[in-house]
């Protein structure tokens, strides 16, 4: 254990009684870190300067619920090959994911006359304003919409706007328990079409062994885990892959 403090001294905060994860006033005291680090102007019109100051924060100062590096590696490789045009994600937080997605589609992309758009549904209205100013920081607003409210409603929504006709990748990672019903609400809608990506983060820890076996068990879908680790920390999980037929 020692040696994982050693390489992530955040960690160490997990001993403290009543220690939570995140929604703590930590996402604020990231953003003026932001604001105030001297690399800002680097920061400026780069997702990943900002991507890996958020990375250095999460192993020095206090541990962030974002993918991480490790994940983030392994999406990207995803994303390039899909070559996405639509992604959705259930649970933006910080805008971590959404900025490495967006950023990621933009670059495979580049020469061709796409529109490309991320959607990152978040619940909470104070973390989603502080994703918005880190999306608007490294100029990726254009590209990337933060939806405020639950998951399910604002599926709803925007599919009822006319908003949603086709989704590449829908990318799980609000509520393990909610996984099952809003892969449910996404399939109602329609806007998953075949061939459509669903991933969703954080299959064995903390684990969602119910979405499991609804995706390996539907003959809708063609799923498979896919090996990561939760950074800070390197502890094993998976990324559950999922294929719509
Ligand atoms: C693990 S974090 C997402 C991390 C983000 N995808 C990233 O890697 O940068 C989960 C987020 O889901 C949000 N959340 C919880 N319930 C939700 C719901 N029903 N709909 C939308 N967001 C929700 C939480 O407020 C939290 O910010």
């Amino acid at each position: 254990m020692e040696q994982i403090y050693e390489k992530y001294p955040s960690l160490r905060k997990f001993e403290t009684d009543g220690y939570q994860e995140s929604h703590d006033g930590r996402e604020i005291t990231l953003l003026k870190h932001i604001y105030s680090h001297p690399s800002l102007p680097q920061i400026r019109d780069s997702p990943s300067a900002l991507l890996n100051l958020m990375d250095e924060f999460a192993a020095k100062e206090d541990f962030l619920i974002s993918i991480g590096p490790d994940k983030a590696d392994k999406l990207v490789k995803i994303l390039a090959d899909e070559r996405p045009q639509v992604v959705v994600e259930l649970g933006g937080y910080l805008g971590y994911s959404a900025i490495l997605f967006a950023d990621t589609m933009r670059q495979t992309a580049k020469g061709t006359s796409t529109a490309l758009r991320v959607w990152s549904l978040e619940a909470d209205p104070l973390i989603a304003s502080i994703a918005m100013n880190f999306i608007d920081l490294v100029g990726l607003s254009d590209i990337i919409k933060v939806v405020v409210g639950p998951a399910a409603d604002s599926l709803k929504r925007l599919s009822a706007e006319g908003k949603l006709p086709k989704v590449d990748v829908l990318f799980l990672d609000h509520v393990e328990d909610l996984y099952v019903s809003d892969l449910e609400v996404s399939d109602q809608l329609g806007f998953l079409h075949s061939g459509a990506l669903v991933l969703a983060d954080n299959v064995v820890r903390p684990g969602a062994p119910a979405y499991r076996e609804y995706v390996r068990g539907s003959p809708k879908y063609e799923s498979w885990g896919l090996k990561s680790l939760i950074v800070p920390g390197d502890a094993d999980d998976e990324i559950e892959v999922t294929r719509v037929k």
